[in-house]
């Protein structure tokens, strides 16, 4: 099968630091892949680049030909004073008929929301016209950049249960950045867990029984607070000049103590 978006060797620079280096990635239709990693790690920069949106400094990117991709980005800034309706939003940047905009908002969990301002949404409404904004492109990958931020776990473990149910009706694939790790774990294919570099990545199975992935977020996956205890157990000059925040846990190198960031 033809995966819909190959990386090799990608390296991306800013300025002097070096946030990803020599980062491999692939995803084949249908996959759900999700990103996780420490603040700073290179995740959003990671997505970025295999969008096509931040230069390269060394390594390929490829994308299957004619793919059509339904991003959602990290931050989307709307002018709280800009009046604009969520028919209007979703009919931005390419005109879509009622019919299908309702569609889409019946599909997401947000039906006859329409007339509502994009000002007035919940945090959780609004996650879901983004994804109804990017399921009316009928991409073959959804690509989601912490599309959970700011929900509350039930919240949470919906939009996810949503997104497979997606997947499971139109085939699409979803790669996502994510720090819900417990459902990270139950809901993807597959892992990759970032820090600068692909520290590990595979099953969830896999990657939660990984040195590596328990050296950052701690031996459970317990959710946020193990995101902020982990076995600090790494060289820091090898790390210098990797770019990512220096309070971050790193990757499992010789050497180990334990910190507690909470
Ligand atoms: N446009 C930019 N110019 C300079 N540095 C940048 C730029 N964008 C990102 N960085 C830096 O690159 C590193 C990785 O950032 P990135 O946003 O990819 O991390 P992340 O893993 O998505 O973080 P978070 O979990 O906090 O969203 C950080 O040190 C960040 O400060």
């Amino acid at each position: 099968m033809i995966p819909l978006i190959t990386a090799s060797g990608l390296s991306v620079r800013h300025g002097d630091a070096e946030v990803l280096s020599q980062v491999d990635f692939t995803i084949a239709p249908g996959e759900i892949v999700t990103v996780v990693g420490p603040n700073g790690s290179g995740k959003s920069t990671l997505i970025r680049a295999l969008i096509g949106l931040e230069p390269m400094a060394s390594g390929t990117v490829t994308r299957r030909e004619d793919l059509v991709i339904g991003y959602v980005p990290q931050k989307l800034h709307i002018d709280p004073s800009l009046p604009m309706t969520v028919r209007r939003f979703l009919s931005l940047p390419r005109r879509v008929d009622d019919a299908s905009a309702e569609a889409a908002l019946l599909r997401t969990g947000v039906p006859g929301l329409g007339g509502r301002q994009i000002a007035r949404l919940s945090g959780g409404q609004f996650q879901r016209v983004l994804l109804a904004r990017a399921l009316l492109a009928r991409p073959d990958i959804l690509i989601l950049d912490e599309p959970t931020q700011g929900l509350d776990q039930p919240g949470t473990a919906a939009f996810y249960k949503l997104i497979e149910e997606v997947r499971g009706e139109t085939g699409s694939a979803v790669l996502m950045v994510s720090h819900d790790l417990h459902v990270v774990m139950s809901a993807s294919d597959r892992v990759i867990c970032l820090n600068g570099h692909v520290c590990c990545a595979g099953t969830p199975r896999v990657v939660s029984e990984a040195p590596e992935y328990r050296a950052l977020f701690g031996l459970g996956t317990g959710g946020a607070f193990a995101l902020y205890r982990h076995v600090h157990d790494h060289d820091h000059e090898a790390d210098e000049g990797h770019g990512h925040d220096p309070s971050a846990p790193h990757c499992a190198h010789p050497h180990s103590h334990e910190h507690d960031h909470a």
